[in-house]
């Protein structure tokens, strides 16, 4: 008799990753929090050295017509587990910036990911690219960590925020003059990341349920991006037709980390992107 019931409540009883990850990060965050309170991590923030303008090395790129790369460190994820070892964030800086990229972005997420802030440092130290701290931003305190870690730009994922959050998270990057990317997965998260500031607008392939990448979401959405704002595509880009197939769509800016990761030459295999056009 109380089958029904079992089954109805099923879904509710099985949060997504997205929604597991956000639990962790807002623990960490109160950790965190805890050792280096606001006004000290605000403190190291605007002194760390000034950020590499990441907005404007990619509206450079597409303005000279060519491939801009965001080229991401990672050395594991949900869905691809381990993805290299040894990894040496440094070595795979300036292996991307001799192939070619525009920025980098880095994983800082270490439950996920096993990214850490000292990767982002190492890998900003070894080249003049500017580098996205690719992390679950759901609090202030992030941002300012973030800019304290040396981050020129960080990520806003419209799906875990609010439109109040995502704003919030916005007005802080800017007053540090860091640049803002914002992630989103269908067309409601495209109305709203177009009502942020911000120029760039990240459309992620991947699924945040089924863990999946499609590049039809690309082909999908991108289009429907002003041209005033500049499309990435990011996730499940493979190879140079996959970048041809994103910028037959009007995604000339890429964001990519396994497939890129997964070659023991990285440089080749980044360069092959950024000459694909
Ligand atoms: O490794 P891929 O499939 O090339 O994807 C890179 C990047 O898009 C992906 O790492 C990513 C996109 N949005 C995120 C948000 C959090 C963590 C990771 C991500």
């Amino acid at each position: 008799m109380n089958a029904p019931h079992l089954i109805l409540s099923e879904p509710q009883t099985v949060p997504d990753t997205l929604a597991r990850i956000l639990a962790d990060k807002y623990e960490e965050v109160r950790a965190r929090s805890a050792a280096t309170p606001l006004s000290e991590i605000e403190r190291q923030a605007r002194t760390a050295d000034r950020p590499r303008d990441f907005v404007t090395a990619l509206c450079q790129a597409v303005a000279d017509g060519r491939v801009g790369l965001i080229a991401e460190i990672k050395r594991a994820s949900p869905s691809g587990g381990l993805i290299r070892d040894p990894f040496e964030p440094a070595t795979l800086a300036e292996d991307y910036a001799r192939a070619g990229a525009t920025c980098l972005s880095v994983l800082t997420d270490a439950p996920y990911f096993q990214g850490h802030a000292e990767h982002l440092k190492a890998a900003r130290a070894a080249c003049t690219l500017p580098v996205l701290r690719k992390d679950f931003m759901v609090h202030p305190w992030q941002v300012f960590e973030a800019r304290a870690m040396g981050a020129d730009c960080i990520l806003i994922i419209m799906a875990a925020l609010s439109d109040q959050q995502a704003e919030e998270l916005e007005d802080i990057a800017r007053s540090l003059d860091m640049g803002v990317l914002a992630e989103v997965h269908d067309r409601a998260e495209l109305e709203r990341a177009l009502g942020l500031q911000t120029r760039l607008i990240g459309v992620n392939n991947r699924n945040l349920k089924t863990l999946q990448t499609d590049l039809a979401t690309s082909e999908e959405l991108v289009p429907l991006v002003p041209a005033d704002r500049i499309p990435i595509a990011e996730s499940g880009i493979r190879n140079p037709s996959d970048v041809r197939r994103m910028a037959d769509v009007g995604a000339r800016c890429i964001l990519v980390g396994e497939s890129l990761m997964r070659q023991p030459d990285v440089t080749a295999a980044a360069a092959e992107l950024v000459q694909a056009l």
